[in-house]
């Protein structure tokens, strides 16, 4: 049975960690090889600046330009990769947060066509935190950041340890992080 995205009322209010980036920074690409934020011809490579927030919560605000390579119905944004632009906008504000954490589970909501050649302004925001869960949620707004909502989401994400990567991700790609190969066996063993 899936389990609910909504806030647990007990939930506290996720605060920027005080080594994040300040309101108006923009966010450095966190990884060169990102499909969600990297300057890479095939990825999604969105922008992300940190905003404000009324209550003080996480809040990031992101831009993408809409290209004729990612289609789906012709001449309109496929849909997938709305959902993959909520997991990059969501992944980066839980980030100013805690991290490393990861997407456990993301529910998209397509409200309206997205346009090729136009851009979407989304906003994602951290909701609450319970331990290691973190609940967030999203808006995609069409051309302008206050322009008409395309789509929503909510998202639970986890805090992992590192272990989580050093265990799963690829030797190689580890290795090239300056990653041990013994770290590596150490963490598998
Ligand atoms: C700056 C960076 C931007 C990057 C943006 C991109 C982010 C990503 O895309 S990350 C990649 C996609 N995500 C993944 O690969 C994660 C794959 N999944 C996993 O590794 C594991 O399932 C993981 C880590 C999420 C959870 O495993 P584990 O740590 O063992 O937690 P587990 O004990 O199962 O669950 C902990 C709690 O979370 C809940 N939970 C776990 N998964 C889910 C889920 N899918 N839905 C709802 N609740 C969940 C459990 O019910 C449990 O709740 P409670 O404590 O109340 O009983």
């Amino acid at each position: 049975m899936a389990v609910s995205l909504d806030l647990p009322a007990d939930a506290a209010l996720a605060e920027r960690h005080e080594k994040a980036p300040a309101v108006g920074e923009r966010l450095p690409v966190h990884s060169a090889v990102c499909f969600g934020c990297a300057d890479i011809p095939h990825g999604l490579r969105l922008a992300s600046w940190v905003a404000d927030d009324e209550a003080g919560a996480a809040v990031v605000t992101s831009r993408m330009e809409l290209r004729p390579d990612q289609q789906g119905a012709p001449g309109l944004l496929h849909g997938g990769l709305l959902t993959s632009a909520f997991d990059e906008v969501l992944g980066s504000v839980v980030a100013l947060v805690t991290r490393p954490c990861v997407t456990a589970r993301l529910e998209t909501d397509f409200r309206r066509p997205m346009p090729i050649g136009r851009t979407l302004w989304l906003r994602g925001r951290v909701d609450g935190r319970r331990g290691r869960k973190l609940y967030v949620s999203g808006t995609a707004h069409l051309d302008d950041e206050h322009g008409p909502v395309v789509g929503t989401a909510k998202a639970l994400f986890l805090k992992v340890e590192m272990e989580h990567f050093l265990k799963n991700s690829r030797p190689e790609d580890l290795e090239a992080l300056g990653v041990s190969p013994e770290q590596i066996r150490a963490a598998r063993s």
